[in-house]
């Protein structure tokens, strides 16, 4: 890496060339989000000697919409970036100098002015189904029977509970919110007979072992951009961008730039089950899935292509937009 002499940048020089203020890190400040920023200025303190010996870091948690209303559906107040508005205001604000979020629950398309200047090593991307005391042990071959006829299933996720009820349509689903631990402990207590989460969340936590059932994302196709942590800047703030893009992880770039340009042809709705799910092969060539669903599952559209990881964008859209042609209106509205 070239080296910095000052960071001669808006972050930087707020405070007059020369000083060393620290700089501020926002995040919520769920467990996980809190997991997940510390983990990255472990990266950064690791593989970034520029900002480590340069910066000391502040974290600032700031609370979000999303944090905040516990009782409907992602999809019918407001969706997508409903984790990141109050984020990105206190980035363009100049309140923090770059944020750390969970990629799946960032828009596709961000504000004017940030950038998503780093993406982590992509943590296990597949769904997982913590199940409650009413469930038996899941049997290898077809994990899911293992729930009981018509049992109650927590999700606020359309796109987790089309896939679940196409699969098993006598199951019914209820929004469950809050964090991982609230959830786990309303399946604990029997408010509902099990519960959809992320394995990469079960995994940080250090809770993998909750995880009764881990889908396969052929069963079940994951959310764009599920298990990768990204780390958002000021477009302006050129030279800390660069300084952190020098820690992305190469492979975590080309499937989220495939994921999110499918997500972002799509964007009809954010009331519209979308699963995207891409793996980059040794030989540099991307395979992607996408989903489309009515949310009772009584439709599903899936479909893979694949491309050299160059076009990872075109792919992206390209699925996309096949996706959105195949799909019968009442879907993509
Ligand atoms: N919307 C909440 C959210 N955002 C990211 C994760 C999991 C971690 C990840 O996908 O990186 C979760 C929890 C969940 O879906 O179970």
């Amino acid at each position: 890496m070239r080296p910095v002499r000052s960071l001669d940048t808006p972050a930087a020089s707020r405070h007059g060339r020369g000083q060393t203020l620290p700089l501020r890190v926002g995040t919520r400040g769920s467990p996980l989000a809190l997991w997940q920023t510390r983990h990255f200025l472990s990266i950064v303190s690791r593989f970034c000697p520029v900002l480590r010996d340069a910066k000391a870091f502040d974290e600032h948690v700031i609370s979000t919409e999303g944090d905040r209303v516990q009782d409907r559906r992602l999809a019918d107040i407001g969706g997508k970036g409903l984790f990141a508005k109050e984020i990105h205001e206190a980035l363009l604000d100049g309140q923090v100098d770059f944020a750390v979020h969970s990629l799946k629950d960032l828009e596709t398309e961000l504000p004017p002015g940030i950038v998503l200047a780093c993406l982590l090593r992509r943590e296990d991307p597949r769904d997982a189904i913590v199940l409650g005391p009413v469930c038996g042990a899941p049997d290898r071959r077809d994990p899911l029977a293992c729930i009981p006829h018509g049992a109650l299933v927590g999700t606020a996720s359309v796109r987790r509970q089309s896939q679940l009820l196409h699969l098993r349509p006598d199951l019914r689903c209820e929004i469950i919110r809050g964090n991982i631990q609230t959830r786990l402990g309303r399946v604990r207590n029997g408010d509902f007979a099990a519960s959809f989460l992320a394995i990469a969340g079960l995994k940080r936590m250090g809770l993998e072992r909750e995880a009764g059932i881990v889908l396969d994302p052929e069963t079940v196709v994951p959310a764009a951009g599920q298990g990768i942590v990204g780390v958002t800047v000021r477009a302006r703030d050129t030279e800390l961008h660069e300084l952190l893009s020098a820690i992305e992880d190469r492979e975590a770039r080309v499937v989220a730039t495939a994921e999110r340009a499918l997500l972002g042809a799509l964007d009809g709705s954010c009331r519209t089950p979308i699963g995207a799910h891409a793996r980059l092969g040794t030989d540099g060539v991307v395979r992607l899935t996408g989903l489309v669903a009515r949310a009772d599952g009584s439709y599903l559209l899936r479909h893979t292509a694949e491309g050299p990881a160059a076009d990872a964008a075109r792919l992206g859209r390209a699925l996309g937009e096949r996706l959105r042609r195949e799909a019968p209106a009442d879907i993509l509205t």
